[in-house]
């Protein structure tokens, strides 16, 4: 069992919504592809508890803002893990695939979850203010960096969830940005991180 997350570090309310999305995602990815097939068997570890991680990154959250959610990680994860902890806390995901959207519209009705879905080019999208932003499997860092500092607001905090290069593309990425950056180390994945960043500015 992992050090991080599992069904003990969630209230029961929590989980059983948990399970809810899983037994939907299992579902809909018979038909669309929202997660690699080579990961079905292990859809808690792999996505659910991964994803679960990011919330304990950000604090005081009115709009948190998950880019190219996919199957809703982290996003649904997320807006799922709010819905108890606070009333006011909206999620917002960002989505281009109609039929992915159609499925992330479908969770968040069948969960009454405080969210909605943008079905459009994160590019295009009016910058949406959040205070925070998320992204997991989406683009590069300097991409993402220029998501983030269309949508955030200037207090913002951008999240993303990056595999064993993140020093390599943190590198990179500095050529084009600068930013204040704080890795926290994966709770499920030994080389994996969660960049937490701030100040983003072009150089
Ligand atoms: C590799 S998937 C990752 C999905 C999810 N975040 C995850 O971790 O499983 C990337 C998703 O981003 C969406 N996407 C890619 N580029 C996008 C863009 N420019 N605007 C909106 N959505 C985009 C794709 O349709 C796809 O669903």
């Amino acid at each position: 069992m992992s050090m991080g997350m599992d069904a003990s570090t969630v209230s029961r309310e929590t989980l059983d919504a948990l399970r809810a999305y899983h037994e939907l995602l299992l579902k809909w990815n018979s038909r669309i592809n929202l997660v690699s097939k080579s990961s079905i068997d292990d859809v808690w570890q792999r996505h659910i508890w991964d994803s679960a991680q990011i919330v304990d990154c950000a604090e005081d959250v009115k709009t948190w803002v998950d880019l190219g959610s996919g199957g809703g990680l982290p996003g649904l994860v997320v807006a799922i893990m709010a819905k108890v902890a606070d009333p006011n806390w909206k999620t917002i995901l960002v989505e281009s695939d109609q039929r992915k959207a159609a499925f992330l519209r479908t969770v968040i009705r069948e969960l009454s979850l405080n969210a909605r879905v943008i079905v459009d080019r994160i590019e295009t999208v009016a910058p949406l203010r959040a205070d925070v932003v998320s992204a997991r499997a989406l683009a590069d860092l300097s991409v993402l960096l220029s998501f983030a500092h269309r949508h955030l607001s200037p207090q913002g905090t951008a999240l993303f969830m990056k595999g064993q290069s993140w020093e390599k593309e943190v590198s990179s990425a500095q050529e084009t940005w600068s930013f204040d950056l704080k890795a926290h180390k994966s709770k499920t994945s030994p080389t994996a991180a969660i960049l937490e960043i701030k100040e983003i500015q072009r150089v």
